[in-house]
């Protein structure tokens, strides 16, 4: 199991090499294990139903995504461990690669059996200042029947896969926003992921750009 920094290391290499990387945390890094302490005291009443846009209308939503969400904020203990974990993440990032990431945001996200997430990408070119998305699984003993996996496609021939990733516990996904679109396949047992974003500032006029 990695260390926190050949863990950092080996995510900078993936992404410059491939813009993508598989890599699975330390099983008890404390970021991780507040997070699971975290999931066990959420209740439902704490997701609600993920949107795809403001504009968009109910029904296109619940068949392009159903998955339902609670986003992460630093007044919550266990979740400003593992904010401060990718801030961790976003320093080294910016000192390796150059890529002036100024904030991220993430949620939990919980599929519940039956749930999925067509395919997609997290970010248009020009059009967002999403620049690195991540998920982290939450799952322990998923097995393959259990199906959920994210399936990640080639960004220059769209129609084909490049990895199937298990949402098992500790797997952690990097990759560049504009760049692979992915699918969350149908999931047969409740799902849970924390699904970030890095992001540059785009802000005008001295307003910071607001998270989220
Ligand atoms: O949970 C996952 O595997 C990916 C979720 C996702 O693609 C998203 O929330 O944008
Ligand atoms: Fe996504």
């Amino acid at each position: 199991m990695a260390t926190q920094s050949n863990l950092f290391e080996q995510i900078a290499l993936d992404l410059q090499v491939h813009g993508l990387s598989i890599q699975s945390l330390d099983l008890n890094e404390p970021a991780l294990l507040a997070l699971t302490e975290r999931l066990t005291i959420l209740s439902p009443q704490d997701f609600r139903k993920a949107g795809i846009g403001r504009q968009e209308e109910h029904n296109k939503n619940e068949y392009i995504r159903r998955d339902k969400i609670h986003w992460l904020d630093n007044k919550n203990p266990q979740e400003a461990l593992f904010l401060s974990y990718m801030q961790d993440l976003q320093s080294y990032l910016n000192r390796k690669l150059f890529l002036g990431l100024f904030s991220y945001e993430c949620h939990f996200a919980r599929y519940e059996p039956g749930a999925f997430y067509k395919k997609h990408l997290d970010a248009f070119k020009g059009e967002t200042n999403r620049v690195l998305s991540t998920v982290l699984y939450l799952n322990p003993f998923w097995q393959s029947q259990d199906g959920g996996e994210l399936a990640v496609y080639d960004p220059h021939n769209p129609d084909n896969i490049l990895h199937i990733v298990a949402p098992s516990y500790g797997t952690l996904v990097t990759f560049l926003s504009d760049e692979f679109p992915h699918e969350v396949l149908r999931a047969k047992k409740t799902r849970h992921s924390i699904a970030g974003w890095f992001r540059v500032n785009t802000s005008v006029g001295g307003n910071i750009d607001p998270p989220q």
